[in-house]
């Protein structure tokens, strides 16, 4: 698992290690170093004599830089330190000079930002040290207008997917395929965090200069992890400089072992009652195909059963794809809401084929509210269609799977003035009070998923952007419906445990969609049939 804490927690973690005069900046900077000479060499056959630019800001952030830039000065490395502040880090700028580097004071000569961007933009590499976790709001004055400069010098594109991201890391906040190339301009390496992130939301408010690699110190920092800024982090490089954050991480990202870990694995005493019943409410003659990709997944994904409610025609869809499916009402240990329904709240609308009163009644049984049946509380997937039929309050073991689109319309229903633009610039801020406005979990899709719960937030990057294709999500519901009936009792009496296992539904559904066909084009059906190997490769690693 990779866990990353806020600002303030980093922090105060530092703040006993400095008391103690434990040496921080001589590890962190020195690691810096470390690592860039690395890239150097991996990038060029001789370190001397290559060029590196050192963008230093008036913080801690820019001492680590100067340091750093002072131990490649000694192997026989160019280096050129852009003071931005007039009152830079005292002892890395003397070690720096001590070292045979060269020293450009912008801030005395701000007129010179094109010419020194120029310059920069020709390095070979370049340390963003602009501004760490003290950053506040969007990168200003001096340090705003270099990166601005470097930017529309070093021109950046997406990489096509499929292309592959070789960097050793920690690991790449991007999904596999989904990297960015630097079309022109040299290496960057962040130093901590690319400068003008928001270190603890993940927001881009003002420029940033794109990294190839971050190397951060002491653990990750959420913005490392969320989107939008993970698109600009590289690949991600955590250095141990003797940090022990104290209580829960902000933002979590489970890794492939994390999900094996807990998978239930059924032995003798168990039948199929035991495994988890999924019962689904999904598809409609309009979007019958919802109902099958669902009910393919929960099957493919190790349910005990699926109960499938909707009505005779998709019914018969739903068989002749899966028949191992069951239409007979009875006991069931998750709901899955939602997939293929119309989104409107409108009872009478025809295309709904009954699915809205299905559904209803689905998510009381799981909320727990009707009296006098045994077959309640469980946790429930609502998605989609499913989110109009949502109670004021939710209990936090229902979990919510809206893309950004979906989100908003949410919000919006709840009084909040937001759209899909503003959902995608601060996905963080909005899962969190989706979660606090409908009590629910709240899992939002997209190329990071999201998942905010009771006890904090996952951000999950697993899925090549192949998987953006229509009927991936409803894929995604039955995964999830599947891996929650398997733990209904334990979420239900513990329901922060509902969005860990929401956040391992999401690894499940990003692998098995590489795996269905690395490095291109996949159907959605295509990753429910890919998710029993996806599964039994998690299971391998346990052993
Ligand atoms: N305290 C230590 O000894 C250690 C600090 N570390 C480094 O120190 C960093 C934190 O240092 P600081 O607390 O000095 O903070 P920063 O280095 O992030 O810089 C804060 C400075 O930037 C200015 N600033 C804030 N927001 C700005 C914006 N939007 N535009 C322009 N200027 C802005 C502030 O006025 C302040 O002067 C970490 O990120 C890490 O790199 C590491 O070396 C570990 C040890
Ligand atoms: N750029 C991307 N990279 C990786 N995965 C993505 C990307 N965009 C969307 N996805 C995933 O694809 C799925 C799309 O689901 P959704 O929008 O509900 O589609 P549908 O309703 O057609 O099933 C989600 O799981 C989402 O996280
Ligand atoms: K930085």
């Amino acid at each position: 698992m990779i866990s990353a804490w806020t600002a303030a927690d980093v922090r105060a973690a530092e703040e006993p290690l400095l008391a103690a005069g434990e040496p921080l900046m001589e590890r962190a900077s020195f690691a810096l170093a470390v690592q860039v000479l690395a890239d150097l060499r991996a990038r060029r056959r001789h370190v001397r004599g290559a060029r590196v630019a050192l963008l230093v800001g008036a913080g801690n952030n820019g001492g680590d830089t100067l340091h750093a830039g002072a131990v490649l000065a000694r192997r026989g490395v160019a280096v050129t330190a852009v003071l931005t502040s007039d009152r830079v880090h005292a002892g890395g700028l003397v070690a720096l000079r001590g070292a045979g580097g060269t020293v450009v004071d912008l801030a005395a000569t701000p007129e010179r930002t094109g010419a020194v961007a120029d310059d920069a933009a020709g390095a070979d590499v370049v340390l963003d040290g602009l501004l760490g976790i003290g950053a506040r709001g969007a990168l200003r004055g001096l340090a705003g207008d270099l990166v601005s400069a470097l930017v529309s010098r070093c021109a950046v594109g997406v990489k096509s997917a499929g292309s592959e991201r070789s960097e050793p890391a920690d690991f790449t906040p991007t999904a596999p395929g989904g990297g960015r190339e630097r079309e022109r301009g040299p290496w960057v390496v962040a130093v901590d965090l690319p400068s003008g992130i928001g270190v603890d939301d993940g927001t881009l408010p003002g420029p940033v200069l794109a990294a190839d690699r971050t190397v951060t110190f002491g653990a990750a920092k959420p913005g490392l992890l969320l989107p939008p800024a993970a698109r600009v982090v590289g690949a991600v490089t955590v250095v141990d400089i003797g940090l022990d954050p104290a209580g829960p991480p902000a933002v979590r990202r489970l890794e492939p072992a994390d999900v094996g870990a807990y998978w239930p694995v059924p032995g003798p005493a168990d039948h199929k009652y035991t495994r988890g019943v999924v019962g689904l409410v999904a598809g409609t003659a309009t979007y019958p195909g919802a109902a099958v990709l669902a009910a393919s997944a929960a099957v493919r994904t190790g349910t005990g059963m699926v109960r499938y409610r909707g009505s005779d025609p998709v019914a018969r869809a739903v068989l002749a794809a899966r028949p191992e499916v069951v239409t007979a009402t009875g006991r069931v240990q998750s709901w899955v809401v939602g997939p293929g329904i119309p989104t409107t709240r409108d009872r009478d609308d025809p295309a709904d084929d009954g699915q809205h009163d299905r559904g209803r009644g689905g998510l009381a049984v799981a909320a727990g509210n009707l009296p006098g049946t045994s077959y309640g509380p469980v946790p429930a997937v609502v998605d989609a269609g499913g989110l109009p039929l949502l109670a004021e309050s939710n209990p936090p073991w229902f979990v919510l799977t809206p893309h950004a689109g979906e989100l908003a319309g949410l919000l919006r229903s709840r009084g909040e003035d937001v759209h899909r633009d503003d959902v995608e610039a601060a996905p963080l801020h909005w899962a969190r009070r989706a979660h606090e406005l409908t009590g629910a979990t709240v899992l939002l899709k997209g190329g990071v998923t999201l998942v905010v719960g009771p006890d904090g937030a996952w951000a999950q990057a697993d899925a090549p952007g192949w998987l953006a294709t229509a009927g991936a999500g409803d894929v995604l519901a039955g995964i999830l419906g599947t891996m929650l009936a398997a733990r209904s009792e334990e979420i239900v009496a513990g329901p922060a445990l509902a969005a860990e296992v929401a956040a391992g539904a999401v690894l499940v559904h990003g692998l098995a969609a590489e795996r269905a066909n690395p490095g291109g084009p996949v159907a959605a059906l295509d990753v429910a049939a890919a998710v029993p190997a996806t599964v039994a490769g998690l299971l391998e690693q346990r052993r």
